[in-house]
C-alpha cells in the first residue's frame, strides 16, 4: 500500500517536473522571440529616423510657405534650411535630369494670351515636347478626384481639394507640387526639348526650378496681349475650365500684373525674353512665333 503510494507520488512529480521544464523552454523561447521582435522595431524606428526621406521633395522657400502646414501628410517631409535642399530620391532625379541637358523654353503671357495654342504648332514645326503647368495640375486634380489618391505623387485627397480650390480662385499653386509634376512628366518624355507653358509664374517658381533642377531656360517666349482681348478669348474658350468665369479671370489678371510680370522682367534683364505680339491672328502670331525658333536653330548651327 505504502509502496504504491510512493511509485504513484514519483510518477506524479516525475511529470510535474517535466512541465515545469517544458514550461521554462516555452517562457525563455517566447520571451527571445518578444525581445527579438522588439529589437527589430527599435532598429526599423531608429533607420526610419536616420534615413533621409524620400520620394517627397519639400525645399523650404525664403519668403512664407503659401500653403498653410496642414497641406503637409504625413509621408512628406518639409526640410527647412537652404532654398532647394531635395532628398535623396530627388536628387537622382535632377542629377539624371540636368546630365541630359534638355533644351528649355519657359513660354509665359496672360491668361488666354495663346500660350497653349501657339505650343501646339511650334510642337508640329519644331518637336519640342509641350509641359502645361496648368494642365498637369488638372490633370493630377482629375486622377486624384477619380482615385483619392495619387500613388506617383503622394498627393491625398485633402492636397488635391486645395489644389483645386486655388485654381478655382486664380491662385498659384506650391512649386514644390508644380516642379515635382514637371519633373516626371520630363523625365518620361524621352526628349530633351521642352516647352514649358505657364511656368514660372511667380518668383518662388522661378527660383525653386533652378535651385532644384538646375536647369536654365534657353529663352523665354513672352505673348504679350491686352487684357480686354484675353478675357474676350477666355469667355468663349469653353472648355468647361472651372476658372473661365469673369470673376476668376479678373483675380488671374491680377495675379499676372502681380506676380508673373516681375519673373518676365528677370529674364528680360538677362536678355532672355523673346516678345510676341499676341493680339494679331493665330497665323500672323505663329509666323513671328517661328522666325525665334528659326533663329535659335541658326545659332546653335552657326
Ligand atoms: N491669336 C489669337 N487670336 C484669336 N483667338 C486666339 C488666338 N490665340 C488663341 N486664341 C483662342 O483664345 C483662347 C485662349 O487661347 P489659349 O491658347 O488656350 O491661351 P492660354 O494657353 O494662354 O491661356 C482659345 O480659345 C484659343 O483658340
Ligand atoms: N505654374 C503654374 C501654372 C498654373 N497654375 C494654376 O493653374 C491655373 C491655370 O493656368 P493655365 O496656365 O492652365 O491657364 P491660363 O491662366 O494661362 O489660361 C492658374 O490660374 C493657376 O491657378 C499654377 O498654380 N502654377
Amino acid at each position: 500500500m505504502k509502496f504504491n503510494y510512493l511509485i504513484k507520488k514519483f510518477f506524479y512529480l516525475n511529470i510535474t517536473l517535466k512541465n515545469a521544464i517544458v514550461q521554462r523552454a516555452f517562457n525563455v523561447l517566447s520571451l527571445s522571440k518578444f525581445r527579438g521582435r522588439r529589437q527589430q522595431v527599435f532598429k526599423s524606428q531608429a533607420i526610419a529616423r536616420q534615413s533621409p526621406p524620400t520620394r517627397v521633395h519639400h525645399f523650404s522657400l525664403e519668403r512664407d510657405p503659401p500653403f498653410p502646414p496642414s497641406f503637409l501628410h504625413p509621408n512628406s517631409f518639409r526640410l527647412k534650411g537652404l532654398m532647394g535642399t531635395v532628398d535623396a530620391a530627388n536628387k537622382d532625379v535632377n542629377v539624371s535630369l540636368a546630365d541630359k541637358k534638355p533644351t528649355v523654353v519657359f513660354v509665359l503671357g496672360g491668361p488666354g494670351s495663346g500660350k497653349g495654342t501657339q505650343c501646339a504648332n511650334i510642337v508640329e514645326h519644331f518637336h519640342y515636347t509641350h509641359l502645361s503647368a496648368g494642365d498637369l495640375l488638372r490633370a493630377e486634380i482629375k486622377s486624384g478626384s477619380e482615385n483619392g489618391y495619387d500613388i506617383h505623387t503622394c498627393l491625398q485627397k485633402l492636397d488635391i481639394t486645395m489644389i483645386q480650390n486655388m485654381i478655382k480662385e486664380g491662385k498659384i499653386v506650391p512649386s514644390e507640387v508644380t516642379i515635382r509634376l514637371l519633373q516626371k512628366a520630363m523625365l518620361e518624355s524621352g526628349n530633351d526639348k521642352f516647352l514649358i507653358d505657364g511656368f514660372p509664374r511667380n518668383e518662388e517658381n522661378r527660383a525653386a526650378f533652378e535651385a532644384v533642377t538646375k536647369i536654365e531656360p534657353e529663352f523665354v517666349l513672352f505673348f504679350n496681349c491686352p487684357e480686354e482681348e484675353m478675357e474676350r478669348r477666355l469667355l468663349s474658350r469653353n472648355q468647361g475650365r472651372e476658372d473661365d468665369n469673369i470673376e476668376t479671370i479678373r483675380k488671374r489678371f491680377m495675379v499676372f500684373l502681380q506676380s508673373s510680370l516681375p519673373v518676365i522682367e528677370y529674364y528680360k534683364a538677362k536678355g532672355k525674353v523673346r516678345e510676341i505680339d499676341a493680339a494679331k491672328p493665330i497665323e500672323e502670331v505663329f509666323e513671328a512665333v517661328k522666325v525665334v525658333f528659326i533663329r535659335k536653330d541658326e545659332q546653335v548651327t552657326a
